[in-house]
């Protein structure tokens, strides 16, 4: 018997979606957890929890359940799933207690890690739960033509992780998966503004600093910035500046890793595939896509076209919410 399945979701290190079908996106925020350690009690999903990080009394946490794209904290993840599917299906008006659902699974993951996430979807209400490789997903997301014999290569840049694929007739011809994302970034600019300024600031002013002044290119007109954090010494808040060219070199091993997981991917295709890729150029896609200059960068540095995915940051949940209609045909996808 054929199983139709209704939900599609990209649970992330970052952003959780879900794309229900015949509907689209009808969930998308943090993946954040806020709870009351004393009862247990989830207390906020999402956006609410994400402003909450940093800031809670002692016996309220923040917490962010799924680190490198994986399961960190199997149970609080069972909880944000059950949360999120129930806001999904309701908003969608969907009626099914207990829909199918695709979810999609870092392919550097192990079958530990992946049945983990089985395991946390069915004992948040899901019946059937399929997996889904990310880049595939973000492939079918970004419309490439996934089932031909042709090289659609992808580089899905998440919180936690990095995955580049190469994929031809539905299925994945050479990937690497590091667990370096966006996250590492933001780490790596806590650590420069610790040591260059003793200044301590949270996650959420670093995201900031990387949106807004975080350059992949060296050739760019220098941006200044203004934070706030705490100053290591006196213990006091303090104002200091940040340069773009300061943050770059700040970001610059990190982003080295992920080129050198593309250069790697791309030393692994078959050699009747490197024409199409020179042709056809690298799709970027996930949030980490969006560092100012990095399409430039990663262009100049492997001279193969670099092409920005329509919706980076949905192109996940809306390959997923594809693949519910046509699931079978995914060679790559486990059960
Ligand atoms: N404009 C931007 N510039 C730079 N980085 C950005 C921007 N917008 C989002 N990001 C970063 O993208 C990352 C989140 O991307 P995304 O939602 O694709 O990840 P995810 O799917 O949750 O993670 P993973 O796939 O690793 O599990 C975060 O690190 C976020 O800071």
């Amino acid at each position: 018997m054929i199983t139709t399945y209704e939900l599609g979701i990209d649970l992330g290190t970052a952003n959780i979606l879900v794309y229900c079908k015949n509907k689209g996106i009808t969930f998308n925020e943090p993946s954040v957890v806020a709870i009351d350690t004393v009862t247990q009690k989830v207390l906020a999903v999402g956006k609410e929890a994400k402003e909450m990080i940093g800031k809670t009394p002692g016996k309220i946490i923040a917490i962010r359940p799924l680190k490198d794209g994986v399961i960190a904290d199997y149970q609080t993840t069972t909880d944000m799933l059950r949360y999120v599917i129930g806001k999904a299906t309701k908003k969608a008006g969907f009626s099914i207690r207990k829909p199918n659902v695709i979810i999609c699974t870092p392919s550097g993951s192990t079958s530990v890690e992946r049945r983990a996430i089985q395991d946390a979807a069915k004992n948040a209400g899901a019946k059937q739960v399929h997996l889904i490789e990310e880049p595939v997903a973000a492939a079918i997301g970004a419309d490439l033509p996934v089932d031909e014999p042709i090289a659609n290569v992808v580089v899905d840049i998440g919180g936690g992780s990095t995955e580049v694929a190469i994929i031809s007739y539905g299925g994945v011809v050479a990937c690497h998966s590091i667990r370096i994302g966006g996250d590492k970034l933001d780490d790596d600019i806590i650590q420069y503004v610790r040591r260059d300024f003793n200044v301590l600031i949270g996650e959420r002013t670093a995201e900031q600093v990387k949106m807004e002044i975080g350059y992949a290119l060296i050739d760019h007109e220098e941006l200044t910035m203004d934070i706030r954090g705490r100053d290591l010494v006196t213990g006091l808040p303090k104002t200091i500046t940040l340069s773009s060219y300061k943050i770059r070199e700040a970001i610059r091993e990190s982003l080295l890793h992920i080129l050198e997981a593309i250069r790697a991917t791309l030393e692994d295709s078959p050699a009747e595939l490197s024409g199409d890729i020179v042709d056809r150029g690298v799709i970027l896609s996930g949030g980490g896509a969006l560092i100012n200059g990095l399409q430039e960068w990663i262009a100049n540095e492997i001279s193969v076209p670099v092409h920005l995915a329509p919706s980076p940051l949905e192109s996940v949940a809306i390959g997923t919410g594809k693949a519910l209609k046509y699931i079978g045909k995914l060679q790559t996808a486990t059960k």
